[in-house]
């Protein structure tokens, strides 16, 4: 069962123009003009109970606005938007208890307060008996590895015991479908890794929906199947990660270790060269000149050993972000 049905879906967002000087301030002032910043652009997709989706774009391509209509914090320009068979701008208490939404940048725990307290007020919020809230903090808790972290004032935690906490507090009223702006933004590897592993496990757990952005690609790499991809509002690519590379790199790495060291000039005849370290080679050659090139390098230099991947993620998301322009528009 659809889990989250977007269709068709934009934002606008109208931005009033002020002109410089005194005399821009008076016309400002009395009256407006506005320009139009199309923040969404016509966007559709459908997500399944339990799927986990990264959610990819450069800066200011349209993820948080995005999310925030599917989290009901904004009204939609047009399209229509349906999560968890509710429409998110209602704000109805039966959506509300359905979802959640974490912003890394944001926190709603009080600083000075012991995350204890803070989760104690949102367990009051949302209706949860004293027995259901102690459960349910202490099994997150549990899962999160942040039990001795809750009596503390908020303040004297790290970022990472932090992020935790957070995650705590926007799941205690156990969601349904969760959508995660950069949970991970500024923890360091190891906070990262363990953010990572409580949200597989949650997934698991609970069959939770997830939808999240992120700019670390080892993220979206460690939990997500899909991707949807938006560059300057538009979906430019809704599927598995494996077919982003297949679709937007043309070009896969060959990797070869010779017997002898070859000089770069003669590697060149072959492919393009990447880069060389005494008898080791990588290549860049394009999927259709593959079969070809191995035979090549295979039938007239002396090999040890081959073997071809894919370039890395990053790289290929870096390329699309360069390049990714609505010419580049792929129906979803
Ligand atoms: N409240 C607003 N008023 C006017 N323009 C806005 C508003 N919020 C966002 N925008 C603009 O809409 C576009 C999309 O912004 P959005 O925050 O959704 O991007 P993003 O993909 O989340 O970027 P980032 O990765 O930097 O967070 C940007 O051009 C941004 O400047």
């Amino acid at each position: 069962m659809a889990s989250i049905i977007v269709d068709r879906l934009s934002k606008v967002y109208p931005v009033a123009i002020k002109e410089p000087g005194l005399n821009g301030t008076i016309k400002h002032f009395f009256q407006r003009t506005y320009k139009q910043i199309h923040a969404v652009r016509d966007i559709s997709f459908q997500i399944e109970a339990g799927e986990v989706v990264g959610f990819l774009g450069a800066n200011g391509a349209g993820k948080t606005t995005t999310l925030k209509m599917l989290s009901g914090l904004i009204h939609p320009s047009t399209g229509l938007v349906k999560v968890a068979g509710q429409t998110p701008f209602k704000r109805e208490t039966a959506f509300l208890k359905q979802i959640t939404l974490v912003m890394g940048q944001k926190q709603q725990l009080i600083w000075d307060l012991p995350a204890l307290d803070s989760l104690k007020i949102n367990a009051a919020v949302y209706g949860l008996s004293d027995r259901t809230a102690q459960f349910r903090i202490y099994e997150l808790a549990e899962m999160l590895a942040i039990q001795d972290k809750l009596t503390q004032p908020v303040r004297k935690l790290s970022l990472g015991e932090r992020m935790k906490a957070e995650l705590l507090a926007a799941l205690l009223h156990e969601p349904q479908v969760l959508f995660l702006d950069e949970p991970t933004l500024g923890l360091d590897v190891n906070a990262q890794v363990a953010v990572r592993k409580f949200l597989s496990e949650y997934n698991q757990r609970y069959n939770a929906t997830i939808l999240l952005t992120s700019h670390y690609m080892a993220d979206i790499t460690a939990l997500c199947d899909r991707v949807l991809v938006i560059n300057q509002g538009q979906l430019i690519y809704d599927g598995n990660l494996n077919g982003l590379v297949d679709r937007f790199s043309p070009c896969r790495e060959v990797n070869v270790e010779f017997k002898h060291i070859y000089p770069q000039d003669k590697l060149a005849m072959y492919a393009d060269v990447r880069s060389v370290e005494g008898a080791s080679a990588k290549f860049l050659v394009p999927q259709e000149m593959l079969t070809k090139t191995v035979s090549q390098i295979l039938g007239e230099l002396e090999v040890v050993d081959l073997s071809i991947t894919d370039p890395p993620i990053d790289d290929v998301i870096g390329q699309i972000f360069q390049s990714g322009t609505a010419e580049t528009a792929i129906p979803a």
